[in-house]
């Protein structure tokens, strides 16, 4: 039972008091003491450790619980590290002061993430969270040959998140779920399509800045496959609706020199996406340097099979031909794309894209010669290229067509002898085949036929 005979005199309350008011002086002198010792005699390396373990130790009596989410685990990335920076960086506040801004190579958009030391406040469900990047630099110590033992010093990043101890479970059970299924989402919306090239691996540069305008091919076909790329890209939805997989093959076929990985990078740069460069590996039987059709199928389906929807596939070949239909039906080339020898209008593109004319006297001269010869785009960009002056260029050029018009003449008419029929001639054809290219090559072989024709009315001639 409480008694004020119990309860302690004024003069012995304001004894108590001046008692506790000495200690308290005391104290605070010995502390002062024990700091100026401390300073003078305990390295700072040292309180730093002593009073981080003294606030843990008080920390334990706080509401707050802190949870650490380290950036990787061992060897593994930590996904909810991931997660969590992609969702932080939807939650930027006016009151952050830091922000760590990159763009990936490719990537349309910046990435925006929080930079050390910040904090950014979130509620959750009527709970306040504070999330914090912390990044700690750890020594590691590793054996070099030439100068033995060093220590070089790793940075390691974790998130640190705080809340309330009362809402532990909700947190773990909710809201990193959430912030996970968030982030998907963030990715989602962020994703691009991919591209891959299964041309030479030395054939593409990724950051080839050819373009649809810069490319010299038939007007026709470019339209139909920037329409082709376009309805592609909007029909994502639709690909999904009808239970297709997201994905598009082209195939792009012609000689050397006719643009297959300028177009590639063309088509990288349209749809402003990142181009991956396979090489096509096993594809090739060595004995008959023919492509067979196992390696290619396994390659190609696997490619198509091996990370999820949303990509475009290019083939490039220069002998179609020896393709098997298997490889190009619908499904795993969907479009095949001819890139042809230089056509007129394709010249009229190199000269503007590298003598900037639209017009020349001599543009009629050149179309005639390019009609009759074959001729392909990269022979005429290094004759164009060869001076900035378009009259030397132009000239340059007509005496390069001029050479080659001569040159398959040459090889149209072989030099036949008379008297020598059937084997010889076609031999001879053959040889003259070797030094010819092209349309030169086809013209021996359409010559070879109409030999075989001629030979064959001779005979009924002659019966
Ligand atoms: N159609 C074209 N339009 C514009 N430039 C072209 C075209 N074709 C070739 N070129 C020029 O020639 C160079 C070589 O062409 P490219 O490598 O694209 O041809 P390719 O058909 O892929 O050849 P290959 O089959 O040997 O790989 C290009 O970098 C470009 O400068």
């Amino acid at each position: 039972m409480f008694s004020l005979s119990s309860m302690p005199s004024t003069s012995s309350v304001l004894s108590t008091y001046t008692t506790f008011a000495a200690s308290a002086m005391l104290v605070r002198t010995i502390l002062n003491e024990v700091q100026t010792i401390t300073n003078q005699f305990i390295p700072q390396k040292l309180q730093d450790i002593l009073s981080s373990k003294l606030e843990g130790l008080f920390g334990n009596f706080s509401d707050q619980l802190t949870l650490i989410i380290e950036q990787s685990e061992g060897f593994s990335v930590n996904e909810i590290y991931q997660a969590a920076e992609l969702y932080l960086s939807t939650r930027i506040t006016p009151s952050i002061q830091q922000l760590r801004v990159s763009q990936a190579p490719r990537e349309k958009s910046l990435s925006v993430t929080i930079n050390e030391g910040q904090k950014v406040v979130d509620t959750f469900e009527g709970m306040q969270l504070t999330w914090e990047l912390v990044t700690t630099e750890n020594q590691k110590t590793s054996l070099d040959y030439d100068s033995g033992l060093y220590a070089s010093e790793t940075a390691h990043k974790s998130f640190h998140l705080s809340f309330s101890k009362l809402f532990k479970d909700k947190v773990l059970n909710k809201y990193l779920p959430y912030v996970a299924e968030r982030s998907k989402a963030i990715k989602e919306t962020k994703k691009a399509i991919k591209l891959y090239s299964l041309a030479a691996a030395d054939a593409i540069n990724l950051d080839h800045p050819s373009t649809f305008d810069t490319l010299a091919m038939d007007p026709v076909l470019k339209q139909a496959l920037i329409d082709d790329l376009d309805r592609f890209v909007k029909r994502r939805e639709f690909y999904s609706r009808v239970g297709k997989a997201w994905k598009r093959g082209y195939l792009l076929y012609g000689p050397p020199g006719t643009g297959k990985s300028s177009l590639i990078a063309a088509m990288a740069n349209y749809l402003n996406i990142e181009l991956e460069n396979r090489q096509c590996g096993g594809g090739h039987d060595e004995n008959n340097s023919q492509v067979t059709l196992s390696g290619l199928l396994n390659f190609v389906d696997g490619l198509w099979s091996s990370c999820g929807d949303e990509r475009i596939i290019v083939f490039t070949t220069n002998y179609k031909e020896r393709l098997d239909p298997a490889l190009l039906r619908p499904g795993r080339m969907d479009m095949h794309i001819h890139m042809s020898y230089l056509t007129p209008s394709g010249f009229k593109i190199l000269a503007f894209n590298y003598l900037k004319i639209k017009s020349h006297s001599m543009f009629d001269e050149i179309e005639e010669l390019i009609k009759e010869v074959e001729v392909t785009p990269a022979e005429v960009a290094e004759e164009l290229m060869k001076s900035e002056d378009a009259d030397v260029a132009l000239n340059g050029l007509v005496d390069f067509l001029l050479g080659k018009k001569e040159q398959t003449m040459k090889c149209e008419e072989p030099k036949v002898d008379e008297g020598t029929q059937g084997n010889e001639e076609e031999n001879e054809s053959l040889k003259n085949e070797e030094d010819c290219t092209g349309q030169k090559r086809k013209n021996v072989n359409k010559k070879k036929k109409n030999k075989k024709l001629k030979s064959f009315s001779h005979l009924l001639r002659l019966m």
